[in-house]
């Protein structure tokens, strides 16, 4: 901000009204955000597991609805076309003034931008109207609340037993467990690596306070402290099939728990006061996930927006390479490109479709939303999205620049060294299965290739427990993590799976039919064939070895009709965010020491019940 510009006194009436209003806006989103947590307690602890759901997907709009709520009332009250530039600058030195001693400034500040960037045309978007850098610290922030961000524990005093017991029970959850003795002591047996026979005087447990809520599971997430060691952890705790509850494992390595909490999944509700404690807690255990990921996953999705944003303007300014095309096969309805050095793809959807994609950018941007709103079960990537973003121009590869006026020139602007692209979804680059499974088989890396083939299968599965049928299969639909995940990320043709019919090929009825080349049976708008899915992804022998060794299932009409009929039923699958391997009912051994070195090739599997 130049100092030509800075009032020197605050004089505008209006401009603290409307502070106050903003403010007010975003106390009272929070408010409700805050009560769908407290709700999630309540419907795990009674089982309303469709509450629950139906509660997690409203979730998501409220922010935008409160947003609206803000401009629509200061549209009412104030014509923001008539405020001078001068009462502008006020309003945020205002609202900055009101932030003193509020517990989610940096919350605040996002809902002031959100609230002026609808009302501001797009050249007032800079620091001195807005918060492009968050001006309010969150460092050391305390609750006032009754309960601390987190609590902390100690062992040597309590003794093991009784302090495991004791941060479990310190939750009051409702609902009784099953027997919490003996899962307490399959903890404990867990955690004897890390402490040893003799404990240092400073060992700890440090635990947040609220629990962690999604689906069918509650989870405890803390970190135990011996010395100079610390070992984050979760306790998921779930029903059993009496009603009762269970701790189902406990997740002692970083990676099991970054999986947890990963992009792929959807929203935590989590009761906080103070979020941004959390997430500075939540960053001590997962180091390398960047801050706009932990807002997101707890469900701050537009504080997570607002801090990738701001990320990725410090990665373009601290880096030289071009954006360019995404490699791999280009997409039909999707212009996606990459800045190699950013782990990041943009998606821009194109102006016009080949056959034989019959869709339009309203339709793509719902089945975006879909996703958006549904369990993503560690499936379906996230996305966010942007309107009006500014590129620098010569940081494009000229083809690219080509590619984009070719095939999207209606989102396109350009403005001196500047160009905008309307409307994009950002998303974690992934290495395209297709590209996965060649340069498996060109390296001769059939554990690898068998890998993917798998973790294909299991991903499909784990869609289909969730209602999804992704529509298009193929494999470059799909891509592998970094953590040797599948995960899918082509959301233009899925439907859900109650909307699908599951059909055998008929028998033909005679020898006509059966040269015919084209199917001479009629086939509706949602039927689907499983017989034939073969036929497009089984050309290559080793991948037809792998698929049908681990997946032969889901070439058969019936496996889906029972999945389909499982979810008319009203069934709610589990999906665990872990390895059945390391559940206590499971009774395996206790699994070694963490500190793999290699990330656990593993797949989630859907509990057969
Ligand atoms: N997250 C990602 N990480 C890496 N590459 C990606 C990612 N998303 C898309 N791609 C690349 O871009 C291509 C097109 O993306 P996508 O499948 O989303 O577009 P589409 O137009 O919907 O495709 P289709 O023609 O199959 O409908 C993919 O085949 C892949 O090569």
């Amino acid at each position: 901000m130049s100092q030509a510009v800075f009032p020197k006194l605050l004089s505008s009436q209006i401009a603290f009204d409307i502070a106050g209003t903003i403010r007010d806006g975003f106390d009272k989103h929070y408010r409700l955000f805050r009560q769908a947590s407290q709700d999630a307690k309540r419907y795990f602890e009674k089982g309303l597991w469709n509450e629950a759901q139906a509660a997690a997907r409203s979730r998501i709009g409220f922010y935008d609805h409160r947003v609206q709520e803000c401009v629509q009332l200061l549209e009412d009250e104030y014509d923001p076309a008539e405020l001078t530039d001068e009462v502008w600058r006020e309003l945020k030195l205002h609202y900055i003034g009101m932030l003193a001693g509020h517990k989610r400034p940096e919350l605040a500040e996002t809902f002031f931008n959100s609230v002026c960037c609808n009302i501001l045309h797009r050249s007032y978007f800079n620091n001195e109207f807005i918060f492009v850098r968050p001006v309010v610290s969150t460092e050391y922030i305390e609750t006032e609340e009754l309960s601390p961000t987190y609590r902390v524990y100690y062992p040597a005093v309590d003794g093991m037993t009784f302090t495991l017991k004791r941060i479990v029970t310190n939750f009051q959850l409702e609902t009784r467990f099953a027997n919490l003795s003996r899962d307490v002591a399959q903890v404990q047996e867990r955690l004897q690596y890390f402490f040893g026979d003799e404990l240092a005087p400073n060992a700890q447990f440090q635990v947040l306070s609220s629990l962690f809520f999604r689906n069918k599971g509650a989870y405890i997430v803390g970190k135990a402290i011996n010395g100079d060691r610390e070992l984050p952890f979760v306790l998921p705790i779930l029903h059993n099939r009496n009603g009762e509850l269970v701790l189902d494992t406990v997740l002692l390595e970083r990676e099991q728990i970054v999986i947890l909490f990963s992009f792929t999944r959807a929203y935590f509700l989590v009761d906080m006061e103070v979020p941004s404690a959390y997430v500075q807690f939540l960053r001590s255990l997962l180091p390398r996930k960047p801050r706009s990921e932990i807002y997101t996953i707890l469900g701050l999705q537009k504080q997570g927006k607002t801090l990738f944003y701001r990320d990725y303007l410090q990665h373009l300014k601290h880096s030289s390479d071009l954006f360019e095309s995404a490699p791999g096969i280009r997409g039909l309805v999707m212009l996606v490109f990459a800045l190699p050095s950013f782990p990041y793809v943009f998606k821009v959807i194109k102006d016009f479709y080949p056959a034989p994609k019959e869709t339009t950018r309203a339709q793509i941007k719902e089945k975006y939303l879909l996703v958006k709103h549904h369990d993503r079960v560690g499936r379906m990537a996230d996305t966010l999205e942007y309107s009006n973003v500014a590129f620098p121009r010569h940081r494009f590869a000229e083809e690219l620049i080509a590619e984009l006026k070719h095939h999207a020139p209606s989102l396109l602007e350009e403005e001196g060294d500047q160009l905008i692209i309307r409307h994009l979804y950002i998303e974690r680059r992934m290495v395209p299965l297709n590209m996965w499974l060649t340069n498996a088989e060109a390296a001769g890396n059939d554990l690898d290739m068998e890998h993917g083939i798998v973790e294909y299968g299991n991903a499909i599965k784990d869609l289909v427990a969730a209602n999804i049928f992704p529509g298009d299969m193929l494999y470059k639909n799909f891509g592998v993590t970094r953590h040797k995940r599948v995960v899918f990320y082509d959301y233009d043709e899925i439907e859900y799976i109650t909307d699908c019919v599951f059909r055998k090929i008929p028998e033909p009825r005679n020898e006509e039919d059966e040269m015919a080349s084209e199917p001479w049976y009629p086939i509706g708008r949602h039927d689907v064939f499983p017989e034939q899915f073969g036929k497009f992804l089984l050309g290559n022998a080793k991948i037809r070895k792998f698929f049908m060794k681990h997946h032969a299932d889901l070439l058969t009409q019936e496996w889906w009709q029972a999945r389909k009929q499982r979810i008319l039923d009203g069934f709610i699958e589990d999906v665990f965010p872990y390895p059945q391997s390391i559940r206590f009912c499971n009774q395996l051994p206790a699994p070694p020491a963490p500190a793999p070195a290699e990330p656990p090739l593993f797949s989630e599997t859907i509990e057969n019940e």
